[in-house]
């Protein structure tokens, strides 16, 4: 796991969000425009060989890897890699997690790009951000936790758009923490879902560093 420390200030990652969170919404535009598109067969072949431009543009410098989490000392957490929550990542929705002790909840606006059967929420999609946000839920008032084990419920179709979803912590015991969480439209609930999430054995940072206190970890900004 990746967790390195990169010790910066919390105005230089206000400073690279407010280059690359532009960017990345951007390139979320892109990925809806070429899914809904009717433009001709020449423009958008025109179009793959802009794309292809900035894609080498951006290749001449890249880490190796994936993003990975890097914290600051202050343990604050950057994973703008993550596929849920990434403020660099385009694959994932653009969520403002609001998290308080033993809770996460968020709205969002799902469109074509989250699509499974026509018109709906792809239940993997679903599935996705409901285990961000009971791991959010979970790690906010004790260790860092993993999902052990997630169950997911589609009560009904969860159509396209504005959505919002909540993850609650129902008990804790020793490393494993329960919660349950739900995703709904205007309608009421459509997907809930149950998990044991687990704070492994022993746990200590790959860098070394010891874990600081629950109250200043904090996971994201
Ligand atoms: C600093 C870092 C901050 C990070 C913040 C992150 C938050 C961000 C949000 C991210 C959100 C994204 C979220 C993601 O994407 S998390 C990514 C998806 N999850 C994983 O990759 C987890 C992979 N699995 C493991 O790492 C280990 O197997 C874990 C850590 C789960 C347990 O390994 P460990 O060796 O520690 O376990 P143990 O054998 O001592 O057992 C301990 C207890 O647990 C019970 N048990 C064991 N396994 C399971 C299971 N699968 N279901 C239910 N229960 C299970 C077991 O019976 C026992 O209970 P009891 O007998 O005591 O009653």
């Amino acid at each position: 796991m990746d967790f390195r420390i990169e010790d910066i200030t919390e105005e230089e990652i206000d400073r690279r969000l407010s280059v690359v969170e532009p960017l990345t919404d951007s390139v979320r535009q892109l990925v809806d425009a070429v899914i809904r598109s009717e433009v001709s067969d020449e423009r958008l072949a025109a179009a793959k060989e802009k794309v292809d431009a900035i894609v080498a543009d951006l290749r001449e410098q890249q880490r190796p890897g994936s993003f990975g989490t890097p914290y600051t000392k202050e343990f604050i957490g950057m994973p703008w890699g993550n596929a849920a929550v990434g403020a660099r990542n385009a694959v994932a929705p653009p969520l403002r997690i609001q998290r308080s002790p033993g809770l996460a909840e968020c709205e969002m606006v799902l469109g074509a790009a989250y699509e499974g059967p026509g018109g709906c929420v792809h239940g993997g999609v679903a599935a996705l951000l409901l285990d961000q946000l009971v791991g959010e839920a979970a790690s906010t008032d004790g260790l860092p936790s993993f999902t052990g084990t997630l169950t997911v419920k589609y009560l009904r179709p969860t159509l396209l758009g504005p959505l919002s979803a909540r993850a609650e912590v129902t008990r804790r015991e020793g490393r494993k923490t329960f919660v349950h969480a739900t995703m709904s439209d205007a309608d009421g609930v459509t997907v809930e879902a149950d998990a044991i999430m687990i704070c492994p054995k022993d746990f200590v940072l790959p860098t070394g560093d010891a874990l600081p206190p629950a109250a200043d970890r904090r996971l994201d900004r």
